[in-house]
């Protein structure tokens, strides 16, 4: 898996990167939790904006990357927008979501947007341009909150977003039993044998889910995700514990 380097971090190398995500509804709050979280030392972190309460006005979106962006000074920050048939917390028009994402990508503020593979691919590939002009990294993501697709169904979706030419691909799935934690393991060590040219991120949620939130060095998932303040997703540990398991893991680890 190639490495890929946004700012000092090495994303596809060594410990799986920890994203810890922000969830605040108002500014107060999120430039709060955004100070609180940056005790935890995140890797990466991931600005949950469906969750935020002025998620419509474009410039009160512009503002607060800023002043994040500032107050972040070197960690990388994900501009994410999870859309409501995905698990996210708002509904709004599919145009909005897409001037959405062009407004973050232009301000030029996050490091990286996340882009749902349902979007489409002609919009998707043109984003993924409008990203690279602007000097922005795409991760091309889907959410299972229902299920666990086949393997060979999880492999086609993260290779048809490689294939878009997002810079990572990132997939969400919900394990009903252990087996199915098992196929997501499986489609990421396969993937990653593939030894295509970025990285990945692969989870199955819910309490069956952890391991594979641990396990990412192994099987191939260079990030996971975190709960600071609060969870953004089901399964999600508290940041310190996360860390704590892939430092052990890391420590042991030969590979
Ligand atoms: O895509 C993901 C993964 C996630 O859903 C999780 O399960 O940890 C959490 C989300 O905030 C993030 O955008």
């Amino acid at each position: 898996m190639k490495m890929l380097k946004i700012k000092d971090v090495e994303i596809g190398e060594g410990i799986p990167k920890v994203i810890i995500p922000l969830m605040g509804t108002t500014d107060q709050e999120l430039l709060e939790e955004l100070e609180e979280i940056k005790d935890l030392k995140p890797d990466i972190v991931e600005w949950r904006a469906d969750a935020y309460s002025k998620v419509e006005d474009l410039t009160a979106i512009q503002s607060l990357l800023e002043k994040m962006s500032s107050k972040l000074l070197n960690i990388p920050l994900i501009f994410t927008f999870r859309t409501h048939t995905e698990g996210g917390m708002k509904e709004i028009a599919e145009d909005y979501y897409l001037k959405l994402l062009k407004t973050v990508i232009q301000t030029k503020k996050a490091d990286l947007v996340d882009i749902e593979l349902f979007t489409g691919e002609t919009i998707i590939k043109e984003f993924v341009a409008l990203a690279e002009e602007n000097g922005v990294y795409i991760i091309i993501s889907n959410h299972d909150f229902q299920q666990t697709p086949a393997k060979d169904e999880i492999i086609y979706r993260l290779e048809t977003m490689q294939l878009l030419g997002g810079h990572i691909s990132k997939i969400a799935v919900m394990p009903k039993n252990v087996q199915d934690i098992l196929t997501l393991l499986d489609a990421t060590i396969t993937m990653k044998n593939k030894d295509r040219d970025h990285p990945l991120i692969t989870m199955a949620m819910g309490p069956l889910g952890l391991i594979s939130r641990l396990s990412g060095e192994l099987f191939g998932s260079a990030c996971t995700f975190g709960a600071g303040r609060t969870a953004s997703a089901p399964g999600q540990i508290p940041a310190d514990d996360l860390r704590n398991v892939l430092n052990i893991f890391h420590k042991y680890f030969e590979t």
